[in-house]
């Protein structure tokens, strides 16, 4: 298809009487790696559950590949392309790494109703999601209970898991949240070995990551997108960097 993948048309939420995500727009292009920065507070993490209908959006359009999805309920957002990694929340911790993304196998095939028959033990489940784990380095980890495993690998079986419903979309919010360094260049090394394969949508406070990684970023302030731009333009800018005083270090 031609156009963007995501669409975003003046979105609006409100808390009350908080302006949370305010009259933003933006394009999101088909294997594009954006990424939105902002401030803490800035509506980040509610403009995503409102991009994969866990927040329910009270102003403005939200298109997928031109479809408007702004009533669609979540299931069917992920069965259209749309997944999203939902931090450890996900995991689920009396499975093996395995048999979780197996699951996420099985989900993304309809088949759930099968959900009593082990799914690791089903080849048809059980060799794509050995070949996560060892695209993410968890292979040696397959037969360990998710409870077992650390925080750093919860939450690279947590980007398998979101893989594994072979997303056209994927979005993560902050991926590499509480990650050892060698843990996040792990992430950072998966994420871009995806680049260009599948569009992903990026909140990040890592700005070294965020500035290596990504193709555009856009900048959230208040709810508002104050700039959208390559890396290095977002860099230069002199409001982004006003925005940033003594918040974030911008310059990577
Ligand atoms: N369910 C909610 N009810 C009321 N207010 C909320 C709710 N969720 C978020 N907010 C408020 O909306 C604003 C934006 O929060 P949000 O978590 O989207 O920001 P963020 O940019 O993701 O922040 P951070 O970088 O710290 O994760 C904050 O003022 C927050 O207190």
């Amino acid at each position: 298809m031609s156009g963007p993948i995501l669409q975003l048309e003046r979105l609006g939420k409100n808390y009350g009487a908080l302006r949370v995500t305010d009259d933003v727009s933006l394009a999101i292009e088909p294997g594009e790696l954006h990424a939105i920065i902002g401030p803490n507070g800035a509506g980040k993490t509610t403009l995503v559950h409102q991009i994969s209908g866990l927040a329910r959006t009270d102003s403005g359009r939200i298109l997928f590949e031109g479809q408007d999805v702004t009533r669609t309920r979540m299931p069917e957002r992920v069965r259209l392309g749309l997944a999203r990694s939902f931090q450890i929340t996900s995991v689920l911790p009396g499975f093996t790494a395995l048999e979780n993304v197996a699951l996420a196998v099985q989900a993304r095939s309809g088949s759930s109703f099968r959900f009593f028959t082990p799914a690791s033990r089903d080849p048809a489940l059980n060799r794509p999601a050995r070949e996560l784990l060892d695209r993410f380095g968890l292979g040696a980890r397959a037969d360990v209970p998710a409870s077992l495993l650390s925080y750093g690998e919860k939450r690279q079986l947590e980007l398998a898991i979101a893989l594994a419903t072979d997303p056209k979309l994927l979005i993560l919010d902050e991926p590499l949240a509480g990650t050892s360094h060698d843990e996040s260049r792990a992430v950072v090394e998966i994420l871009r070995g995806l680049k260009g394969r599948i569009s992903i949508l990026l909140i990040e406070h890592d700005m070294e990551a965020v500035f290596s990684l990504a193709d555009r970023v856009s900048v959230l302030v208040y709810g508002r997108l104050i700039a959208t731009g390559t890396p290095a333009a977002i860099r230069s800018d002199a409001q982004v960097r006003a925005a940033y005083l003594g918040e974030e270090e911008v310059v990577a």
